[in-house]
């Protein structure tokens, strides 16, 4: 079953197409990746998913239903972990948690047990009556999540939760992640950090000015570029190597040398190995490992939109 379905949407502002028919869905049980750089048009269709910002054109679904007819039954099945932190300082953390909760429609007594059991499950619940002005950025974003689960949503999204905070934090949050996702959380994740998506999610978009150039796991998104190898060579007493002459090795795209390690993409039809190892042994190079190195989705990213992802 599909958590979310988007059909041909599209944002625009005046004439800019924030936005470009986006048609993609996230399959319940996943965690999806929404990967791009900044300015790439993530934060809107996430906006637009929360109905935080209209839709200029085509139809947003969660469980089927359209979320134009259905607003009420959207806003109690998603849960925003928006990127610019939305809570209220002069609230206790207890307070915030049980505010938003109530926006998306819990009351009572249920509100009450959620509402501790969020803060709970972010580590907070020593911190129910503290006020979130004296916390860390990493615990308010951690109070932020808090604030986004506690009614249960089926599908939580998350923009950039990771943005700015300290590696533990954002260990805490990325395993939170895991979590609710056993526990039974379709999560939409966005980042612009590569290694994050590619650690935690299990299927992956690409948006580039505002359109989807790639979607798929992992390892179909690293096939894309697989028309090259990667070799890293650990060498000794690279004193006389002659870059040069390795780079006229048919197939050798690269060579450098960082430190001890000398890093060689190759076109991957063609079989050279032997020839690469040769012409070290003729400079005097010794080898002490051979690996194959893995695409990264950066090179994905780099391959598919001839730019780096990361510009911080
Ligand atoms: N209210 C607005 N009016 C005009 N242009 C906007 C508006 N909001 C966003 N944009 C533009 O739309 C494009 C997409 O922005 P968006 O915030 O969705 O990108 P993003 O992928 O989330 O990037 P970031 O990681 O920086 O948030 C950008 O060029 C941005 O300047």
């Amino acid at each position: 079953m599909n958590v979310l379905d988007m059909k041909r949407l599209t944002k625009k502002f005046g004439d800019f197409i924030a936005v470009d028919g986006i048609t993609l869905s996230v399959r319940e049980g996943e965690i999806f990746g929404f990967l791009g750089a900044n300015g790439a048009g993530k934060s809107t269709t996430i906006h637009m998913i929360a109905s935080l910002l209209s839709i200029s054109s085509g139809e947003i679904e969660i469980l089927g239903r359209n979320i134009a007819k259905h607003p009420r039954f959207a806003k109690s099945n998603i849960g925003i972990v928006p990127q610019d932190l939305a809570i209220y300082e002069e609230m206790t953390a207890l307070e915030n948690v049980r505010f938003f909760a109530g926006l998306y429609g819990l009351g009572g007594s249920e509100l009450k047990r959620r509402a501790e059991e969020a803060l709970a499950f972010v580590g907070l619940a020593d911190k129910a009556k503290s006020y979130p002005k004296h916390f860390s950025g990493g615990m308010k974003r951690r109070l932020n999540i808090a604030c986004a689960i506690a009614h249960k949503p089926k599908l939580i999204i998350m923009d950039e939760p990771t943005v700015g905070i300290d590696p533990q934090s954002r260990n805490y949050i990325l395993n939170s992640v895991r979590q609710l996702n056993e526990a039974g959380c379709t999560i939409l994740y966005t980042s612009h950090y590569m290694e994050e998506v590619e650690e935690i999610c299990t299927r992956i978009a690409i948006i580039d000015h505002g359109k989807i150039i790639a979607d798929g796991t992992k390892e179909q998104l690293k096939a894309i570029v697989t028309d090259r190898k990667e070799i890293d060579i650990e060498v000794r007493g690279a004193g006389g190597l002659d870059l040069a002459e390795l780079k006229r090795v048919p197939g050798v795209l690269s060579a450098e040398l960082e430190e001890n390690v000398l890093r060689i993409a190759s076109a991957a039809e063609v079989r050279n190995l032997n020839r690469i190892l040769e012409r070290l042994m003729t400079d005097g190079v010794d080898i002490r490992a051979v690996k194959a190195r893995e695409p990264s989705l950066e090179q994905v990213f780099l391959t598919l939109t001839g730019r780096s992802l990361r510009d911080d």
